[in-house]
Protein backbone atom coordinates (compact mmCIF):
# COMPACT_ATOMS: atom_id res chain seq x y z
CA UNK A 1 0.00 0.00 0.00
CA UNK A 2 1.53 3.90 -0.78
CA UNK A 3 2.53 5.63 2.42
CA UNK A 4 -0.10 8.19 0.99
CA UNK A 5 -2.84 6.20 2.01
CA UNK A 6 -1.56 5.84 5.35
CA UNK A 7 -1.19 9.23 5.98
CA UNK A 8 -4.31 11.56 7.39
CA UNK A 9 -4.79 14.99 6.14
CA UNK A 10 -3.50 17.42 8.68
CA UNK A 11 -6.53 20.56 9.37
CA UNK A 12 -4.15 23.77 8.03
CA UNK A 13 -3.29 25.60 11.46
CA UNK A 14 -5.93 28.40 12.36
CA UNK A 15 -2.83 31.24 11.84
CA UNK A 16 0.47 30.99 10.55
CA UNK A 17 3.27 33.36 9.71
CA UNK A 18 5.95 32.39 7.91
CA UNK A 19 8.97 34.53 7.86
CA UNK A 20 7.21 37.84 8.14
CA UNK A 21 8.66 41.11 8.13
CA UNK A 22 7.62 44.89 7.52
CA UNK A 23 9.87 47.71 6.92
CA UNK A 24 8.56 51.26 6.50
CA UNK A 25 10.46 53.53 4.62
CA UNK A 26 9.87 57.38 5.18
CA UNK A 27 11.46 60.32 3.69
CA UNK A 28 13.62 60.58 7.04
CA UNK A 29 14.32 56.47 7.76
CA UNK A 30 13.81 53.16 7.23
CA UNK A 31 12.73 51.21 10.24
CA UNK A 32 12.68 47.57 9.90
CA UNK A 33 9.64 46.99 12.11
CA UNK A 34 9.34 43.23 12.57
CA UNK A 35 11.49 40.52 11.01
CA UNK A 36 11.10 37.02 10.47
CA UNK A 37 8.37 36.42 12.74
CA UNK A 38 7.41 32.80 12.47
CA UNK A 39 4.61 31.23 14.70
CA UNK A 40 1.31 28.99 14.17
CA UNK A 41 -2.06 29.09 16.11
CA UNK A 42 -3.93 26.31 16.52
CA UNK A 43 -8.08 26.38 17.00
CA UNK A 44 -9.45 28.33 20.01
CA UNK A 45 -5.81 28.91 21.39
CA UNK A 46 -5.65 32.58 23.26
CA UNK A 47 -2.14 33.86 22.59
CA UNK A 48 -0.62 37.04 24.11
CA UNK A 49 1.65 39.76 22.39
CA UNK A 50 3.99 41.38 24.99
CA UNK A 51 6.81 43.41 24.19
CA UNK A 52 8.54 46.68 25.11
CA UNK A 53 7.10 49.78 23.42
CA UNK A 54 8.03 50.47 19.53
CA UNK A 55 8.94 46.80 19.39
CA UNK A 56 6.46 45.95 16.25
CA UNK A 57 3.22 44.96 18.09
CA UNK A 58 0.55 47.14 16.45
CA UNK A 59 2.20 46.70 13.47
CA UNK A 60 1.93 42.33 13.71
CA UNK A 61 -1.45 43.09 14.51
CA UNK A 62 -2.37 45.74 11.66
CA UNK A 63 -0.52 43.09 9.57
CA UNK A 64 -2.76 40.20 10.43
CA UNK A 65 -5.89 42.51 10.34
CA UNK A 66 -5.58 43.13 6.93
CA UNK A 67 -4.72 47.10 7.54
CA UNK A 68 -1.17 46.79 6.36
CA UNK A 69 0.49 44.74 4.53
CA UNK A 70 3.60 42.69 5.50
CA UNK A 71 6.84 43.45 3.08
CA UNK A 72 8.33 39.85 3.77
CA UNK A 73 6.82 36.74 4.19
CA UNK A 74 3.31 35.45 4.60
CA UNK A 75 -0.03 35.09 6.94
CA UNK A 76 -2.63 32.00 6.31
CA UNK A 77 -5.57 31.85 8.15
CA UNK A 78 -6.81 28.13 7.66
CA UNK A 79 -3.86 27.75 4.86
CA UNK A 80 -5.23 30.74 2.82
CA UNK A 81 -3.07 33.42 2.21
CA UNK A 82 -4.39 37.18 3.84
CA UNK A 83 -1.76 39.21 1.78
CA UNK A 84 -1.15 38.74 -1.84
CA UNK A 85 1.11 40.45 -3.99
CA UNK A 86 0.84 43.90 -1.14
CA UNK A 87 -3.20 43.40 -1.59
CA UNK A 88 -5.36 42.02 1.22
CA UNK A 89 -7.65 38.61 0.39
CA UNK A 90 -11.50 40.51 1.25
CA UNK A 91 -12.95 37.18 1.66
CA UNK A 92 -10.17 36.06 4.26
CA UNK A 93 -10.35 39.27 5.63
CA UNK A 94 -13.96 39.02 6.08
CA UNK A 95 -13.18 35.88 8.48
CA UNK A 96 -11.36 38.28 11.26
CA UNK A 97 -12.92 40.34 14.14
CA UNK A 98 -10.57 43.30 15.36
CA UNK A 99 -10.77 45.12 18.62
CA UNK A 100 -8.82 48.08 19.01
CA UNK A 101 -7.88 50.39 22.40
CA UNK A 102 -10.81 52.87 21.15
CA UNK A 103 -13.87 51.19 21.13
CA UNK A 104 -15.28 53.12 17.57
CA UNK A 105 -18.74 53.32 18.22
CA UNK A 106 -21.20 55.23 16.56
CA UNK A 107 -22.57 57.87 18.73
CA UNK A 108 -25.65 57.56 17.05
CA UNK A 109 -26.11 53.94 16.92
CA UNK A 110 -27.74 52.55 20.14
CA UNK A 111 -25.45 49.22 21.34
CA UNK A 112 -27.66 46.99 19.79
CA UNK A 113 -27.33 48.68 15.87
CA UNK A 114 -23.28 49.33 16.60
CA UNK A 115 -22.94 45.50 17.38
CA UNK A 116 -24.95 44.46 14.20
CA UNK A 117 -23.36 46.65 11.86
CA UNK A 118 -21.05 43.85 10.45
CA UNK A 119 -23.86 41.96 9.95
CA UNK A 120 -26.04 45.47 8.42
CA UNK A 121 -22.87 45.76 6.08
CA UNK A 122 -22.64 42.44 4.59
CA UNK A 123 -26.43 42.82 3.84
CA UNK A 124 -28.45 40.60 6.68
CA UNK A 125 -31.90 41.17 7.25
CA UNK A 126 -33.54 42.98 10.54
CA UNK A 127 -34.73 40.39 12.15
CA UNK A 128 -31.42 38.38 11.89
CA UNK A 129 -29.80 41.38 12.69
CA UNK A 130 -31.89 42.11 15.61
CA UNK A 131 -31.66 38.12 16.68
CA UNK A 132 -27.84 37.93 17.09
CA UNK A 133 -27.37 41.69 18.65
CA UNK A 134 -29.70 40.95 21.18
CA UNK A 135 -27.91 37.35 21.61
CA UNK A 136 -24.62 38.99 21.71
CA UNK A 137 -25.39 41.46 23.83
CA UNK A 138 -26.58 38.57 26.56
CA UNK A 139 -22.88 37.05 25.79
CA UNK A 140 -20.95 40.45 26.56
CA UNK A 141 -23.38 41.06 29.70
CA UNK A 142 -25.17 43.96 28.26
CA UNK A 143 -28.55 42.78 28.14
CA UNK A 144 -31.06 45.26 29.11
CA UNK A 145 -28.65 47.60 27.31
CA UNK A 146 -29.80 47.04 23.70
CA UNK A 147 -31.11 50.73 23.05
CA UNK A 148 -28.58 52.54 24.86
CA UNK A 149 -26.57 54.53 23.41
CA UNK A 150 -22.63 54.94 23.41
CA UNK A 151 -22.98 58.22 25.75
CA UNK A 152 -24.58 56.22 28.28
CA UNK A 153 -22.34 53.44 28.93
CA UNK A 154 -19.00 53.61 30.84
CA UNK A 155 -15.34 52.96 28.92
CA UNK A 156 -15.84 49.27 30.31
CA UNK A 157 -18.93 49.01 28.44
CA UNK A 158 -18.21 50.28 25.71
CA UNK A 159 -15.79 47.66 25.33
CA UNK A 160 -17.71 45.18 25.39
CA UNK A 161 -20.04 46.75 23.21
CA UNK A 162 -16.43 46.77 20.50
CA UNK A 163 -15.72 42.47 21.27
CA UNK A 164 -19.62 41.82 20.54
CA UNK A 165 -19.42 44.01 17.36
CA UNK A 166 -15.99 42.26 16.34
CA UNK A 167 -17.86 38.30 17.02
CA UNK A 168 -20.84 39.21 15.22
CA UNK A 169 -19.52 37.41 12.32
CA UNK A 170 -18.95 34.62 13.95
CA UNK A 171 -14.97 35.14 13.18
CA UNK A 172 -12.38 32.71 13.13
CA UNK A 173 -9.82 34.63 14.57
CA UNK A 174 -10.71 37.81 16.95
CA UNK A 175 -7.28 40.09 17.23
CA UNK A 176 -7.31 42.50 19.59
CA UNK A 177 -5.20 45.44 20.26
CA UNK A 178 -4.67 46.92 23.85
CA UNK A 179 -8.22 46.20 24.14
CA UNK A 180 -8.44 46.68 27.90
CA UNK A 181 -5.54 49.84 27.86
CA UNK A 182 -7.76 52.35 28.99
CA UNK A 183 -9.04 51.25 31.82
CA UNK A 184 -8.99 51.26 34.76
CA UNK A 185 -7.03 48.55 36.88
CA UNK A 186 -10.49 47.12 38.76
CA UNK A 187 -12.39 47.14 35.40
CA UNK A 188 -9.66 45.97 33.70
CA UNK A 189 -9.61 42.72 35.70
CA UNK A 190 -13.14 42.62 35.35
CA UNK A 191 -12.76 42.60 31.75
CA UNK A 192 -10.09 39.82 31.86
CA UNK A 193 -11.96 37.60 33.38
CA UNK A 194 -15.56 38.29 30.72
CA UNK A 195 -13.00 37.99 27.86
CA UNK A 196 -11.82 34.54 28.81
CA UNK A 197 -15.55 33.61 29.76
CA UNK A 198 -16.45 35.09 25.80
CA UNK A 199 -13.27 33.31 24.55
CA UNK A 200 -14.29 29.72 26.36
CA UNK A 201 -18.04 30.42 25.13
CA UNK A 202 -17.55 30.85 21.39
CA UNK A 203 -14.32 28.55 20.97
CA UNK A 204 -12.36 31.91 19.31
CA UNK A 205 -9.36 32.01 18.51
CA UNK A 206 -7.60 34.78 20.11
CA UNK A 207 -4.43 37.34 19.13
CA UNK A 208 -4.40 39.49 22.44
CA UNK A 209 -1.45 42.63 22.19
CA UNK A 210 -0.84 44.06 25.46
CA UNK A 211 1.76 46.07 27.60
CA UNK A 212 0.81 44.21 30.53
CA UNK A 213 2.40 40.94 31.21
CA UNK A 214 0.09 39.80 34.04
CA UNK A 215 -2.62 40.27 32.14
CA UNK A 216 -0.81 38.53 28.92
CA UNK A 217 -0.23 35.59 31.66
CA UNK A 218 -3.43 35.48 33.18
CA UNK A 219 -5.31 35.19 29.87
CA UNK A 220 -2.63 33.63 27.86
CA UNK A 221 -2.27 29.59 26.74
CA UNK A 222 0.98 31.00 24.88
CA UNK A 223 2.88 34.59 25.63
CA UNK A 224 4.67 35.60 22.44
CA UNK A 225 7.75 37.93 23.80
CA UNK A 226 8.94 40.46 20.68
CA UNK A 227 12.02 41.91 20.82
CA UNK A 228 12.57 45.86 19.03
CA UNK A 229 14.14 47.12 16.27
CA UNK A 230 13.69 44.97 14.48
CA UNK A 231 10.44 43.07 15.84
CA UNK A 232 11.60 39.45 16.44
CA UNK A 233 10.28 37.00 18.28
CA UNK A 234 12.64 36.35 21.39
CA UNK A 235 10.57 33.77 24.06
CA UNK A 236 7.29 31.54 23.23
CA UNK A 237 5.97 30.43 26.75
CA UNK A 238 3.36 28.04 27.41
CA UNK A 239 0.71 29.01 30.22
CA UNK A 240 -0.54 25.81 31.46
CA UNK A 241 -3.14 26.95 34.36
CA UNK A 242 -6.70 25.19 33.76
CA UNK A 243 -9.77 26.86 32.31
CA UNK A 244 -11.39 28.93 33.76
CA UNK A 245 -9.23 30.73 35.60
CA UNK A 246 -9.61 32.40 38.62
CA UNK A 247 -8.30 35.51 39.76
CA UNK A 248 -6.74 34.22 42.58
CA UNK A 249 -4.43 32.25 40.00
CA UNK A 250 -2.41 35.74 39.79
CA UNK A 251 -1.49 35.66 43.65
CA UNK A 252 0.02 31.31 43.51
CA UNK A 253 3.65 31.23 42.76
CA UNK A 254 3.85 29.49 39.64
CA UNK A 255 2.26 32.41 37.66
CA UNK A 256 4.62 34.86 39.82
CA UNK A 257 7.79 32.74 38.87
CA UNK A 258 6.27 33.20 34.89
CA UNK A 259 5.67 36.92 34.79
CA UNK A 260 8.97 37.78 36.82
CA UNK A 261 11.24 35.64 34.22
CA UNK A 262 9.04 37.37 31.36
CA UNK A 263 9.45 40.93 33.23
CA UNK A 264 13.03 40.03 33.86
CA UNK A 265 13.79 38.98 29.71
CA UNK A 266 12.22 42.15 29.08
CA UNK A 267 14.16 44.29 31.48
CA UNK A 268 17.17 42.48 29.47
CA UNK A 269 16.41 44.27 26.66
CA UNK A 270 17.12 47.81 27.91
N1 LIG B 1 3.34 54.11 9.68
C1 LIG B 1 4.61 54.06 10.13
N2 LIG B 1 5.59 54.67 9.47
C2 LIG B 1 6.89 54.60 9.89
N3 LIG B 1 7.28 53.91 10.97
C3 LIG B 1 6.33 53.28 11.68
C4 LIG B 1 4.95 53.32 11.31
N4 LIG B 1 4.23 52.59 12.21
C5 LIG B 1 5.12 52.11 13.11
N5 LIG B 1 6.36 52.53 12.79
C6 LIG B 1 7.59 52.16 13.52
O1 LIG B 1 7.63 50.75 13.65
C7 LIG B 1 8.10 50.38 14.95
C8 LIG B 1 7.08 49.51 15.65
O2 LIG B 1 5.92 50.30 15.96
P1 LIG B 1 4.62 49.67 16.65
O3 LIG B 1 3.62 50.77 16.79
O4 LIG B 1 4.21 48.46 15.92
O5 LIG B 1 5.20 49.27 18.08
P2 LIG B 1 4.41 48.80 19.38
O6 LIG B 1 5.16 47.65 19.94
O7 LIG B 1 2.97 48.57 19.07
O8 LIG B 1 4.57 50.08 20.31
P3 LIG B 1 3.64 50.57 21.54
O9 LIG B 1 3.73 49.47 22.57
O10 LIG B 1 4.32 51.83 21.99
O11 LIG B 1 2.27 50.77 21.01
C9 LIG B 1 8.42 51.68 15.69
O12 LIG B 1 9.78 51.94 15.57
C10 LIG B 1 7.61 52.72 14.93
O13 LIG B 1 8.24 53.98 14.97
Amino acid sequence: MPASEHERPTAPHKLELIGVGKEFRTKRATTQALHDINLTISDGEFVSIIGRSGCGKTTLLRALAGLLSPTEGRILVEGRSLWKDSKVDASVVSQLGVVFQDANLFPWYSVADNIALPLRLRGDDKDQRRERAHELAELVGLKGFEKSYPRELSGGMRQRVAIARALSTRPKLLLMDEPFGALDALTRERMNLELQRIALATGATVVFVTHDITEAVFLGDRVVQLTPRPGRISEIRTVGFDRPRHIDVQTGPEFGTIVRQLRHALDGQE
